[in-house]
């Protein structure tokens, strides 16, 4: 039986044009396929410029495709119902600086539709594994970037999300709070459930992978590797493939 499909794109392009009338376009997404199965954790390196963002963006209905298709569990972006089912923490979290963390999180637990009920229960648990239980009545203006990073990770579980996206989570986290992302994607993987790394961090890539995809200048150069649901945790370092022409034309794996 085939896992579920947590994400896919298929041949996504993005286009953004400049300068006059528009004549300048760059392609942030050269017709870029790959999919993210339930129970593994995929790493998305490249370079800067790559397109990484715009990919996860993309699959998270904050960039809109220009050509091509994307899917959240099977259905078409457009349906941003499947939005409760998803985590994301941005490039550079920031909040609302008059809350406190316990204000955020119960804030962007109701955007997500979580109960009340479930939101007065997972509040404290989230601060209290993110570090953060001690300073939970302050404002996130006293807050520290690794601080702020911890709070992305705690506001992206509230939802207990079947696909977390992370986009370069790792940036001002201390030893402990790369661990703790470490934990966060490992649960992920026990719990059958999906997520995204896009990082720069190549050892935190291949500790926390299951296979790696890797973009440049818009266009897929490593072919993703189909991992086994349920498999052991191999790591990311054997899963990477030469670019193939299968890749090129958006044949998916
Ligand atoms: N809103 C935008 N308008 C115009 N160009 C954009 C926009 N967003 C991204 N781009 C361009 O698209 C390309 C890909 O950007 P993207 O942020 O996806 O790359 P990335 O791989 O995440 O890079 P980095 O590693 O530097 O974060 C870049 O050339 C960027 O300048």
């Amino acid at each position: 039986m085939t896992a579920t499909i947590a994400a896919e794109l298929r041949d996504a392009v993005k286009v953004y044009r400049s300068g006059l009338l528009g004549r300048r376009e760059l392609r942030a997404l050269d017709g870029v396929s790959f999919r993210v199965h339930a129970g593994e954790v995929v790493g998305l390196v490249g370079p800067n410029r790559a397109g990484k963002t715009t990919a996860v963006k993309t699959l998270l209905s904050l960039s809109r495709p220009s050509g091509g298709q994307a899917f959240r569990f099977g259905l078409p972006i457009a349906d941003r119902r499947t939005l409760s089912r998803v985590g994301y923490v941005p490039e550079r979290p920031s909040f609302p600086p008059y809350l406190s963390a316990a204000e955020v999180l119960d804030y962007y637990g109701t955007l997500a539709l979580v109960p009340a009920g479930e939101r007065r229960r997972r509040i404290p648990a989230l601060l209290e594994r993110t570090g953060l239980a001690d300073r939970a009545g302050e404002p996130v203006s006293r807050f520290s970037k690794g601080m702020v990073q911890r709070l992305g990770l705690a506001q992206a579980l509230i939802n207990d999300p079947e696909l977390l996206v992370l986009d370069e989570p790792d940036e001002g986290l201390d030893v402990s709070g790369r661990e703790l992302l470490h934990e966060a994607l490992a649960e992920q993987r026990g719990r059958g459930r999906a997520a995204i790394l896009v990082s720069h961090a190549i050892r935190d890539v291949e500790i926390a992978c299951d296979r790696v995809i890797a973009l440049a200048e818009g266009r897929l150069v490593r072919r993703p590797e189909p991992h086994p649901a349920g498999g052991p945790h191999r790591g990311a370092a054997g899963a990477l493939e030469p670019a193939t022409p299968a890749t090129r034309t958006g044949a998916l794996p």
